[in-house]
């Protein structure tokens, strides 16, 4: 399974300032793309709530995940374009989400389809014990094609996983405190004339 791990892409410090522009932010339940729903989320699959970050946030972690692409391009070896726009995510307490791809799955002919590179940045670490700022649970797990242990993930704060947008993850339920994530999936470049 290819999943990249880029450690401390935020400092600790502009960890706590996106976290603390978070704090102000309004919130909506996370929706899930798949045409059979609408679009909106079937409640036994996900629970999170999506953030409105304040626009200059969202222009920063553009330009931030933007930066990745050559990188990107070249650990997963494809061309990649568009990069959608960031989802601010936050679990609380008993949220998760189920197994699931991101896109680049032809059996769902929907806008995920051209969804190459899956990108995942955490904004607050996970500890044991309840503690302020930190969650416990939310565990990533990524299923190996064809079966086989999962890998199981706790991202540092400020760390960033990638992977392939058909590999299966899912984030455990949280157990404690708040879960904060960016979400976002690179398409596959646009081919002239194709
Ligand atoms: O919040 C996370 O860690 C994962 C989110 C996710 O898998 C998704 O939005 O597709
Ligand atoms: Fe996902």
């Amino acid at each position: 399974m290819d999943l990249l791990r880029i450690a401390a892409l935020l400092t600790p410090a502009q960890c706590l300032d996106w976290l603390a522009q978070l704090e102000q932010a309004g919130a909506a339940p996370a929706q899930v793309l798949d045409n059979h729903y609408g679009g909106r989320v079937a409640p036994q699959m996900r629970r999170a709530a999506r953030l409105q970050a304040p626009p200059p946030l969202h222009a920063q972690a553009m330009d931030l995940l933007q930066s990745l692409r050559p990188r990107l391009q070249e650990c997963f070896d494809v061309a990649l374009g568009r990069c959608e726009a960031a989802q601010f995510l936050r679990y609380e307490t008993g949220d998760f989400f189920v197994a699931h791809q991101d896109g680049n799955t032809p059996l769902l002919r929907d806008a995920s389809l051209t969804r190459r590179v899956s990108v995942i940045l955490l904004l607050n670490a996970a500890a044991d014990a309840p503690c302020d700022g930190s969650y416990g649970g939310g565990e990533l797990l990524f299923h190996p094609r064809g079966g086989g242990e999962p890998c199981r993930e706790v991202p540092a704060a400020g760390s960033l996983l990638a992977f392939r947008a058909e590999t299966t993850h899912e984030v455990l339920p949280v157990v404690h405190g708040r879960r904060y994530s960016v979400a976002s999936w690179f398409h596959g470049a646009v081919v002239e004339g194709a």
